[in-house]
C-alpha cells in the first residue's frame, strides 16, 4: 500500500507544482495515475520513489516513511522511470547481476527469473550487449527485468508501456494484473486512455498538481453523471477554458 498525505512540492517558478495531495493506493488493485502534460505525475512518483525531496506532508510504502527510512522503504517497491537511458556503459547482464547483487536475490533464483523474463521481453540475445546500443523500448524492457528480478510487493512505474510493442506491451499488462490479483501495489502513470480503462481498477486524475477525481470506473460515471468513457470525462475534467 502506498499513502501520500497532504503532500505539496514546489520548483523556483512553479511553487505550486503540487497542492495538498492525498492518495491511498490500496494492495490488490492496479491504479492509473492521469493528467496532462506537466500536471505533476512524475513530480509525484519522483516524491514517492524518493528521487525528489517532499516539501511538506508524508509519502509511506507498506508503511515506512520514504523520506524518513529511505533504505527500507525502497526495499519495497520497483521503479520504472519514464525515461529509461541509465546504466549505458553496462551491458544488459551486467545491470541485471548488479540489481541482482543490491537486492541479494540468490543466484539460482537470479538465472531462473533472468531466462524468463527476458525470453518473455525477448531481449535474451542481447544480453551481452551494451545497453547504449539498445532501442528505447529494449531500454525499456531491460528496466523491468530489473524491477521483476527482486519481486517487490510495490511496482510504480512512469509510462511503463510508451514504446513497448504490442507483444511486450500485453505482456506487461498480464504481469501487472497477475501481480495485482497477488494482492500487491500496482501504481502507474499514462496518457493511454483506453489502456487505462481496460486495465485498471481504479484511476487518480490530476491536473496543474491537484487532484480531480481518484475512484473506479462506477465512481466516475456515478460522479460525473455519465455513461461517456473515461477519454470523455477526463477531456471534460481537464478543460482549462
Ligand atoms: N526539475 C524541475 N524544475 C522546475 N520545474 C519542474 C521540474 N520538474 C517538474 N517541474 C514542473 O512541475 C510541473 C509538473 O511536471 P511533471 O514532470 O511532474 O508533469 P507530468 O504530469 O509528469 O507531465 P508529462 O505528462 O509531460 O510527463 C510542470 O509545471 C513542470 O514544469
Amino acid at each position: 500500500m502506498i499513502e501520500i498525505t497532504n503532500v505539496q512540492k514546489g520548483f523556483p517558478g512553479n511553487s505550486r507544482a503540487i497542492e495538498d495531495l492525498s492518495l491511498t493506493i490500496p494492495d490488490g488493485k492496479i491504479v492509473g495515475f492521469l493528467g496532462p502534460n506537466g500536471a505533476g505525475k512524475s513530480t509525484t512518483i519522483k516524491m514517492m520513489t524518493g528521487i525528489l525531496p517532499i516539501d511538506k506532508g508524508s509519502i509511506t510504502l507498506n508503511g515506512i516513511p520514504i523520506d524518513k527510512n529511505s533504505i527500507e522503504a525502497k526495499k519495497t517497491f520497483g521503479y520504472v522511470p519514464d525515461q529509461p537511458d541509465m546504466f549505458l556503459r553496462l551491458k544488459g547482464i551486467e545491470y541485471l547481476n548488479f540489481i541482482g547483487d543490491i537486492y541479494n536475490v540468490p543466484q539460482t533464483i537470479r538465472q531462473e527469473r533472468i531466462d524468463t523474463l527476458t525470453k518473455q521481453f525477448q531481449i535474451h540475445t542481447s544480453l551481452q550487449d551494451y545497453i547504449q546500443t539498445y532501442s528505447h523500448g529494449m531500454r525499456q524492457k531491460i528496466i523491468v527485468t530489473g524491477v521483476l528480478l527482486h519481486d517487490p510487493s510495490i511496482w510504480i512505474l512512469d509510462e511503463p508501456l510508451t514504446g513497448l510493442d504490442p507483444k511486450s506491451a500485453y505482456t506487461l499488462k498480464d504481469m501487472m494484473r497477475q501481480h495485482a490479483d497477488k494482492g500487491n501495489t500496482v501504481f502507474f502513470s499514462s496518457h493511454g486512455l483506453e489502456v487505462v480503462e481496460q486495465l485498471c481498477d481504479m484511476v487518480a486524475i490530476i491536473n496543474k498538481g491537484k487532484l480531480l477525481f481518484y475512484g473506479d470506473m462506477k465512481q466516475l460515471h456515478e460522479e460525473y453523471q455519465t455513461d461517456q468513457s473515461l477519454e470523455a470525462v477526463f477531456l471534460e475534467l481537464t478543460n482549462d477554458e
